[in-house]
């Protein structure tokens, strides 16, 4: 049986063109779509099974990335945007009208991945943005309804798609996370 990922790379992970300078992500209403300018390419672009990240209809993955905060401006009808969860790390900024998560921000300054906003690539109405890596918190799809017998074809799958997968973060960011907390602890002592 196929395992369906999600849309954006069941046919196979189309790699960014290493020069995409920016573009707009434009949700899925088709009265008043909600427009995000993005300045530059994504980094860390990875599939998250987490259940918090926006997936589209049928998806078992997000795909996610980051840029900087400053990169990130709501040009066309941000009235429409509403906090999913504002007690939640990542504040996610919906459309009410479609539920597409435009962006997420996180507020807290000591976190260590402050300054960065969480975006999903396929909104970009651009092609050519940097291809998702790796993938994240595998195991967390069994949260969403996945069944444990399935996981071993679902990381299957992912290997086959070239998106490594952890149940966590990636090494390097998990380091840079530890890295991170260790400089926190080391100027509070
Ligand atoms: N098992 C949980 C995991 C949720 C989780 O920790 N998600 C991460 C990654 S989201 C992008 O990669 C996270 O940082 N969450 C903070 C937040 O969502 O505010 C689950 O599946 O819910
Ligand atoms: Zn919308
Ligand atoms: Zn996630």
């Amino acid at each position: 049986m196929t395992v369906h990922i999600h849309p954006s790379v069941d046919s196979g992970v189309k790699q960014g063109t290493g020069s995409f300078a920016g573009g707009t992500l434009v949700c899925k209403c088709s009265d008043r779509p909600v427009k995000v300018a993005i300045k530059g390419d994504v980094a860390h672009n990875h599939a998250c099974g987490c259940t918090k990240c926006w997936k589209p209809e049928g998806a078992i993955f997000s795909v996610v990335a980051v840029v900087p905060r400053d990169n990130v401006k709501v040009t066309e009808n941000g009235d429409k945007l509403k906090i999913v969860d504002p007690a939640a790390v990542i504040q996610r900024y919906a459309c009410t009208g479609c539920g597409t998560h435009m962006y997420g921000r996180i507020e807290n300054t000591g976190h260590p991945f402050y300054g960065l906003d969480f975006i999903h690539p396929e909104l970009f109405q651009e092609t050519g943005s940097a291809a998702p890596g790796f993938a994240a918190f595998v195991s967390s799809v069994l949260e969403s309804g996945v069944q444990p017998g399935e996981m071993a074809g679902i990381r299957g799958r992912l290997k086959e798609l070239g998106l490594e997968p952890y149940d966590c973060l990636s090494p390097p960011l998990m380091d840079a996370i530890a890295s991170h907390v260790a400089k926190s602890k080391a100027k509070a002592a």
